[in-house]
């Protein structure tokens, strides 16, 4: 059954925080978003330019309009502006009780006020009290509470505060303003103190943190599920969605919660797209048995260059390709990690031409390197006896120095061929280059015909 999830919030139109953010989430999250628009600002990812209200009946009337249709699991408020504005908002869902989790968002991430001060007094008296959750961020809990926050310990004592002064049934204080290795969210709930944590990211991606993270549990909520399972869903949810941020703008980068179906949709992709390619190896198998090398041969698929950080990222064939009684045969389905070499050079290929995303190593024939040629195959030739000393000794280095060498003759543009001539102990080898896997094995036999 589709779920319906409000988010009563503010417009950014840089698109990285506010109901954009929220929208994301919930369609990531796989439940119906709706909205109800409190402000819009202009905005982008370093400043807040422009802020202009709706009037609280507007805020009201779109509420109204969701639930008087499909009604509403769940909802989230975000930027709320004015006093007047959450006053009617707490009026509204105090009428109709559907499940609200309140992100009291005060100050964006770029330092603009996003609240007036007098507001920030309803929020606590009218808003809090007909909340089922409340997530708020450090700052945002020490002047809800007036207390200081420095340590998990004092998050704890201001779960607990705001808890028992406003009634919340749930409170998180986020732990993205604190210091230390994890980013530990305190959650207070039914008298007891549950923690949810995961590794602290060095990233620039975090705006809209804390609107994805509120709208993750309404969403979980809308499903639902126990408050503490919504909330442990949103944390792995929000990790992802910060580590994978869009990496676009000159401030805070936006957070990224589309990442969450993505990376899983383009791995299956991956796999499909290869298991497309190696039937086309089988198919052909005899003729390309000559093109497998001393080292044998693989075939690698990289998924979106946005998404890919290692070779884990990479889908190959384990065992690689290899010349079994005179047929090439993929020792086994395509899995990711399953190449080192082949992997790496396809990394740095697509880090460098976000379309060359797949390649395959053959033997190394200067008449193929003829016949690639004659068929206006674009094709670069680096001599490995000229890497420097460093960089061989570098883990890894030699495929990226390989790779770099080959882009500078070719302008930036990954070549179809990379012909590389070897080294004492390293065999020649010719690496085929191509958006897809089965574009690179169609490029191989049309080198061997
Ligand atoms: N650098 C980070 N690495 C991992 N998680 C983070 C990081 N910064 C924030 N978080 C998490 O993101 C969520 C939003 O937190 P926070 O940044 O405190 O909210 P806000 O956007 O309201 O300031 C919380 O679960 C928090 O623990
Ligand atoms: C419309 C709107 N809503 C919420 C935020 C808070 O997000 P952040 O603190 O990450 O900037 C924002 N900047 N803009």
């Amino acid at each position: 059954m589709w779920r319906v999830a409000i988010t009563i919030a503010g417009l950014d139109s840089g698109g990285g925080a506010g109901i954009h953010a929220d929208v994301k989430t919930f369609a990531a999250m796989g439940v119906h978003g709706a909205t109800a628009l409190t402000c819009v600002t202009a905005q982008n990812t370093y400043e807040v330019r422009e802020v202009q209200c709706l009037s609280p009946a507007m805020v009201r009337a779109q509420i109204l309009a969701v639930w008087d249709d499909m009604g509403i699991d769940a909802g989230k408020t975000g930027m709320l502006g004015t006093g007047e504005i959450i006053e009617e908002v707490a009026a509204t869902v105090e009428k109709l009780g559907f499940p609200l989790v309140v992100d009291p968002v005060m100050v964006a991430k770029s330092g603009a006020p996003l609240i007036s001060d007098d507001a920030v007094d309803v929020l606590k008296k009218r808003l809090l009290p007909v909340a089922k959750v409340a997530t708020p961020n450090r700052p945002e809990a020490e002047r809800l509470t007036g207390m200081s926050i420095a340590s998990e310990r004092d998050a704890e004592r201001a779960a607990e505060y705001i808890h028992r002064e406003y009634g919340t049934e749930v409170v998180i204080v986020k732990g993205g303003h604190l210091p230390g290795g994890e980013a530990v969210d305190v959650v207070y709930y039914r008298g007891a103190v549950h923690k949810f944590s995961t590794p602290r990211l060095d990233s620039r991606a975090t705006h809209g943190t804390g609107c994805a993270y509120s709208a993750a549990i309404a969403a979980g909520l809308a499903k639902g599920l126990d408050p503490l399972e919504a909330v442990k869903t949103a944390k792995q949810f929000i990790y992802t969605a910060i580590k994978y941020g869009v990496a676009r703008g000159k401030g805070h980068w936006a957070v990224n919660p589309t990442a969450w179906v993505e990376i899983p949709a383009e791995r299956w992709r991956a796999v499909e797209e290869l298991e497309a390619a190696l039937k086309l190896v089988r198919r052909n198998a005899e003729r390309l048995a000559k093109a497998i090398p001393e080292v044998q041969s693989n075939l690698g698929y990289v998924i979106d260059p946005r998404y890919a950080r290692d070779t884990g990222d990479v889908a190959a064939v384990p065992g690689r390709i290899v010349n079994y009684m005179g047929e090439a045969r993929p020792s086994g389905p395509p899995t990711f990690g399953a190449s080192s070499h082949v992997a790496r050079k396809i990394l740095a290929l697509a880090s460098r031409d976000p379309r060359a995303r797949s390649a395959m190593n053959i033997r190394y024939d200067p008449e193929l390197v003829e016949r690639a040629k004659a068929l206006g195959f674009k094709i670069a030739v680096v001599d490995r006896r000229r890497e420097p000393e460093e960089v061989k000794k570098r883990e890894g280095g030699t495929m990226q120095w390989v790779v770099e060498e080959a882009l500078r003759q070719t302008g930036g543009v990954a070549p179809d061929l990379i012909v590389d001539l070897g080294d004492w102990g390293k065999e020649p080898q010719i690496t085929v280059v191509g958006k897809t896997p089965a574009e690179v094995v169609e490029k191989v036999l049309k080198i061997l015909s």
